[in-house]
């Protein structure tokens, strides 16, 4: 299968979110399943803009009393020469024509009027103030930022910060949206560990690490990592969805912590599911919150056709659908991806850590974007001369898109080749360490560029890197 085939499988395959009614504390980063609405016009009635005085027509104004925000309305209508002193966002007498900010308020000494003011007969009483003012100046008429009812944001759109106080202002305290989709992650190999100084033999977890930042950042929720043996049962056990289980050497992390805890001290494998008691499971279910019904699980190795390589014959075994069984890509050619009968996806990456990653960027993000997904803009690769012998020091950084590039023709490479690049004025440029094995060039990268096969210099297209 071509590399652009898979991605392509794997979009059209994004399982869709399910709809739930979430308080507002909890809808940041879900997207919106229903068009948002004012269920109340703001502001909800005529309110100052300004500290200062509401006025009716002409001044000078006799100020007949004060409204503060929260507090009581002044109850009768303001008639002409009268004001009210008044606080920013309180509502206006009903008659105010304009709102005279302090700044602008001249207080007057207790005179008689130069006007008739209805309130007074011939003397000025009380306090009384002047200003020039505008028609309808400093008043925020009921409705003015937002109508009752009106429209505000469509459906999908992602709940930010700024969302959830508009909602809040608009009366929400619950929102309808997408679930984000729940990935959990299964770290298999008996030589990987979670933590500390890897012995000769072993390895440290670096596929872990990076994954949680990833389906994060594709819009998706960490759901439960395990870090489980190698051996068929382990893994059957830790797929099998009805009902949840978890294999007994199993150890989980919470989502969102550190690294995968390690795994057990040597025991054997957990016997088959079939074999355990019901309680056994609902108790390893809850320890792991696997019942919490993640839609894609991730598998870190195993993809391959090694005696530890499980994961085809597992899948075979639960009757799962195959949908994507290696990809012509280097790396991360061993990469899969099915579906359980129950209709939970699997991806399966390879164990070297910058073919995971590749991998992952095929398979897992357009799956976990669906919709969302965009193509990668298109650059030119900036190339430079190849290293002058393989057996040079700089050989191990060379950047093998020359080799291919200056390939005879007919001799190119059949895969898809992904490529860590950093952008720059001379178009993307790679940065080389792009060994399967090795993060070293993703960590430099801003982006791997997709070299089709038989590429032949033409603007490629770049895979943004998770920031
Ligand atoms: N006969 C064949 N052998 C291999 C093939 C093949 O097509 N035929 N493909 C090679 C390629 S390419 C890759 S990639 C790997 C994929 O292997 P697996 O997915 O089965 O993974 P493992 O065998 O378990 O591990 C491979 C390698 O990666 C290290 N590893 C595993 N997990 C982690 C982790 N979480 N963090 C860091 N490193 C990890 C592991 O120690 C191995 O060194 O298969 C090739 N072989
Ligand atoms: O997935 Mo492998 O090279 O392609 O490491």
């Amino acid at each position: 299968m071509t590399w652009a085939e898979a991605r392509a499988i794997a979009l059209r395959a994004s399982p869709s979110a399910p709809v739930e009614e979430v308080p507002l504390s909890t809808a940041r980063g879900c997207r919106l399943a229903r068009p948002l609405t004012a269920l109340v016009p703001v502001p909800g009635t005529d309110v100052s803009a300004m500290d200062g005085y509401a006025v009716a027509g002409e001044g000078p104004w006799r100020v007949l009393g004060r409204v503060l925000a929260g507090g009581r309305a002044h109850g009768e209508v303001l008639k002409p020469g009268c004001a009210v002193e008044i606080a920013t966002g309180a509502p206006v007498p009903e008659g105010t024509t304009s709102v005279l900010p302090y700044e602008a308020a001249h207080p007057l000494a207790p005179t008689p009027p130069t006007h008739d003011s209805p309130t007074l007969s011939g003397e000025r009483e009380g306090v009384w103030v002047a200003g020039v003012v505008q028609e309808g100046r400093h008043v925020r008429r009921r409705g003015e930022d937002v109508g009752l009812g009106e429209v505000v944001l469509g459906a999908g759109t992602r709940v930010t910060p700024a969302v959830l106080g508009l909602a809040a202002a608009l009366g929400h305290d619950v929102l309808a949206v997408h679930r984000r989709l729940e990935v959990a992650v299964l770290v298999t190999g008996d030589e990987v560990i979670g933590e500390g100084l890897p012995e000769p033999g072993r390895v440290r977890d670096a596929i872990g690490p990076f994954l949680p930042g990833l389906i994060a950042w594709a819009g998706a929720r960490v759901g439960p990592r395990l870090t489980i043996p190698d051996g068929a049962a382990p893994l059957r056990a830790a797929l099998m969805p009805h009902p949840p289980a978890v294999p007994d050497r199993a150890t989980s992390v919470p989502p969102g912590d550190g690294a995968p805890a390690s795994l057990g001290d040597g025991a054997p494998g957990s016997p088959a599911q079939g074999a355990r008691r019901p309680s056994a499971q609902k108790a390893d279910a809850g320890r792991v919150g696997w019942e919490g019904g993640a839609e894609i699980v991730v598998v870190c190795g195993a993809s391959s056709k090694g005696p530890a390589d499980h994961l085809r014959a597992v899948l075979d075994d639960l009757g799962a659908e195959v949908l994507v069984d290696g990809v012509a890509v280097r790396p991360g050619h061993p990469q899969l991806l099915a579906r359980l009968p129950c209709g939970r996806l699997v991806v399966g990456l390879p164990g070297n850590p910058f073919a995971a990653l590749a991998a992952a960027l095929t398979l897992l993000v357009p799956l976990l974007k669906g919709e969302r997904y965009e193509y990668g803009e298109r650059m030119t690769l900036a190339v430079t001369p190849a290293p002058a012998s393989p057996t040079s020091p700089s050989h191990r950084n060379q950047q093998p898109v020359h080799a291919a590039h200056q390939a005879p023709r007919g001799h190119r490479h059949s895969n898809t080749r992904l490529v860590p690049v950093r952008r720059s004025g001379k178009g993307a440029v790679p940065v080389g360490h792009d060994r399967p094995g090795s993060l070293w060039g993703a960590a430099m990268a801003d982006a791997l560029a997709v070299l089709p096969p038989g590429w032949d210099g033409e603007p490629v297209e770049l895979l943004e890197l998770p920031d």
